[in-house]
């Protein structure tokens, strides 16, 4: 007990370490990564030794794997010292590489915005190309997609915080970019995530998808909004299925959540909820969604059978969000328990 009231101490650098061994290896990482955000010099050296995912003006580089498949590139310091050094660049640049991760091989990883340098020769030096994320996203396995759309994130949250909103002066960033402090007054900045609901919702037969008019032909997926300022999870959930077909929704059930890199890190948290069916009867703002509507279980495993946009699309045909999107995860939970509950009949 006594040992419980005595003030906490901040640990010196190696005893961090010689306590982290006792833990897991992910306790032992995300340590490592939270001691990096706190010192410069360290997340110097750990940068030295770490791997760098290239980006040209907010594009990430891959690499063709198999025909068909890309991988992203992860460059040591040398190999990117040299890529700047024969791309025309003295490597000072190497210092703009911020944190991203750490691999389960304990190695950190920081990504770096080239955008000053020629992408082809950068390009040509690494053996790869530059794809833009809206495109690369799908082509990525999840957890690299996933990696890259947060490296894009933090290199466009400090493309365009260089100014404080509030002094207009000048911010610099820490070392690993986890946040930037104004040069004239104390106010530390933080990288943001908008957050945003994502419902489907169920009347106990059917669920519900929407489409806005900008989606590609034929998708349709849960509905989705930003949440106001002041909101819970559940006031914006029920809020946004109101604005958008007119239902008010129970039973809301946190699924999971993602961070969604388009159009600019949304914070994605995934909800279930039912409306009875008695009360199913949708009314579409139009100026929100192209459409809505129903769809049975059989319905949703014939979607489900497209797997990437159709070359040619009929009007009739529905495809769904792709294995990446935390909506095609709501859509097959949802399905799993429509078919666990036939079982059970
Ligand atoms: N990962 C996934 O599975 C899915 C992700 N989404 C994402 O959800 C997001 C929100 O869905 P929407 O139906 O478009 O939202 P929405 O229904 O709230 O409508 C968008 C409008 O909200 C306003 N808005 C309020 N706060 C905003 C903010 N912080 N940033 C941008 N606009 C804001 C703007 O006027 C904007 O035009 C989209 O960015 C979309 O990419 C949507 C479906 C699936
Ligand atoms: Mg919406």
């Amino acid at each position: 007990m006594l040992a419980l009231l005595r003030p906490l101490r901040i640990l010196p650098f190696a005893e961090h370490y010689s306590l982290t061994r006792f833990c897991s290896a992910f306790v032992s990482r995300m340590r490592y990564l939270n001691m990096l955000k706190e010192n410069d010099a360290a997340c110097v050296s750990a940068l030295q030794n770490g791997h760098i995912f290239l980006f040209h003006h907010l594009i990430p580089l891959l690499q063709r794997s198999d025909p068909g498949t890309f991988r992203s590139v992860a460059l040591s310091y040398s190999e990117v010292q040299s890529v700047l050094h024969r791309s025309g660049s003295d490597g000072s640049l190497l210092k703009e590489s911020i944190l991203i991760g750490c691999s389960e091989q304990n190695q950190a990883q920081f990504c770096l915005d080239v955008g000053e340098l020629d992408p082809a020769a950068v390009a040509k030096e690494c053996k790869g190309t530059f794809i833009d994320l809206r495109k690369a996203f799908f082509l990525l396995a999840g957890a690299e997609a996933h990696l890259v759309a947060k490296a894009q994130a933090l290199l466009r949250w400090h493309q365009i915080n260089r100014f404080s909103g509030a002094t207009g002066q000048l911010t610099h960033r820490n070392q690993a970019g986890s946040q930037r402090v104004c040069s004239s007054s104390s106010i530390v900045y933080y990288p943001k995530m908008s957050p945003v609901v994502i419902v489907l919702v169920s009347d106990g037969k059917r669920c519900l998808l929407g489409r806005q008019s900008s989606f590609p032909i034929g998708l349709y997926s849960a509905l989705a909004g930003f949440c106001d300022m002041g909101e819970t999870l559940e006031e914006a959930v029920s809020r946004e299925v109101a604005e958008e077909v007119g239902l008010e929704v129970q039973n809301i059930i946190y699924s999971s959540s993602q961070h969604w890199p388009f159009p600019h890190s949304s914070f994605m948290l995934a909800c279930h909820a039912t409306v009875s069916s008695a009360h199913s009867q949708l009314n579409v703002d139009h100026l929100e969604l192209e459409d809505a509507r129903w769809f049975t279980e059989e319905e949703i495993t014939c979607a489900l059978q497209i797997k990437a946009p159709p070359k040619r699309v009929q009007p009739t045909t529905v495809w769904l969000p792709p294995k990446h999107a935390v909506a095609h995860r709501l859509i097959m939970e949802w399905r799993d328990s429509q078919q666990r509950s036939k079982g059970t009949e």
